[in-house]
């Protein structure tokens, strides 16, 4: 009998079946022609427009292939990542996270107050991101949170940081075909993520002896605009269906991204597009490797239902709120407050 940790013992109604529903998948789509602006024809780009609104209405998760990010940026960072938590222990709790500054490593994550099976390290842009220090709006103050790196294995920062600049082009670039989906014009999300908090990490999920009890990372939604998410080839992720709520893996499919939009999307298009619950689920045998990248608005912004989208016969399905006091709270640090960790984005509705 092999002896785990009760914090990682999932509620029985969150335990995962460990026979695969083979589903049609999330759609696929090619980016090619966002790499040619020049050339590319507006049939060309409506069409795309078109694909990516289907998927998003339909799943709330996408893939992309000929997205422009180099497949070397890609495969140096995924080494890197193996060398980093093959380290012993002592040697990556060096960068561990702690109460002030939220990047680093850490290997308790909880989602839903149960214990994720998975080690982490968080990596932003080499600016410093400032965040507000409490929920309380009249409190001023802001926190400060810088990257850090650790000795070994030496390279993990150009790594981290060619890639998160690779990513942040592909985001724009997303973020221009999803606002056009929404029938706003293409730069109309842009404003948001100025100055953005934006996050990368590496999750490493070790095999696990009990994978019909525990989660790799629990049932919940992202909360920033959308996801970026790279995944090896072990399988793992998998999405709640929206017509029926059944789950369902995201097949790995070589140099692919996977997109997913977050609330605050769901917010700005008043409900219009929906952000979607996922899971990932654990296998006793091989470790599996993800690499998010979390495409986040910046922290003063309000979010709240665009004007474009609000009207007599749609009125405002959400309250504003504002992210970096979002951002802050479920960080938090402390176990015991953490009953409201994933707030629910209907929590603000109005
Ligand atoms: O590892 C994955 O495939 C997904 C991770 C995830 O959903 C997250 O970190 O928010
Ligand atoms: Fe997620």
């Amino acid at each position: 009998m092999v002896e785990v940790h009760p914090a990682i013992i999932q509620d029985v109604e969150h335990r995962p079946k460990l026979t695969k529903t083979e589903a049609e998948g999330i759609p696929v789509i090619d980016l090619s022609i966002l790499n040619c602006p020049y050339t590319s024809t507006d049939t060309e780009l409506e069409s795309l427009v078109a694909e990516i609104r289907n998927a998003c209405k339909k799943w709330g998760f996408f893939q992309v292939i000929n997205h422009g990010v180099s497949l070397e940026c890609r495969e140096k960072i995924e080494l890197a990542s193996r060398k980093f938590f093959g380290l012993p222990k002592e040697e990556k709790i060096k960068v561990k996270r702690n109460e002030v500054n939220f990047m680093g490593y850490y290997d308790t994550e909880l989602t839903k107050k149960i214990m994720d099976w998975k080690e982490v390290f968080d990596f932003t842009v080499e600016k410093t991101a400032m965040v507000p220090l409490s929920q309380d709006p009249n409190h001023k103050e802001l926190r400060e949170f810088h990257n850090q790196w650790p000795q070994y294995p030496p390279g993990l920062r150009e790594v981290c940081e060619e890639y998160i600049q690779e990513m942040q082009k592909l985001a724009y670039k997303l973020a221009e075909v999803i606002s056009l989906s929404l029938s706003l014009p293409a730069k109309r999300l842009n404003e948001f993520f100025e100055d953005q908090i934006v996050v990368g990490r590496i999750n490493h999920y070790p095999p696990c002896p009990v994978p019909h009890l525990a989660l790799g990372v629990g049932i919940h939604k992202d909360a920033g605009l959308f996801t970026i998410l790279s995944q090896d080839d072990t399988g793992g992720l998998e999405i709640k269906r929206k017509t029926d709520g059944e789950w369902i893996g995201v097949k790995p499919t070589p140099d692919a991204y996977i997109v997913n939009l977050g609330e605050a999307t769901q917010v700005y298009s008043n409900g219009e597009y929906e952000s979607v619950e996922h899971r990932v689920v654990l296998n006793t045998e091989r470790s599996r490797f993800s690499i998010p990248f979390f495409v986040n608005p910046s922290h003063s912004t309000w979010i709240q239902p665009l004007e474009e989208k609000v009207n007599e016969k749609n009125p405002a399905k959400y309250k504003a709120y504002n992210w970096g006091m979002l951002f802050t709270h479920r960080r938090k640090h402390d176990p015991k407050t953490r009953d409201e960790e994933n707030l629910p984005v209907d929590h603000f509705k109005a």
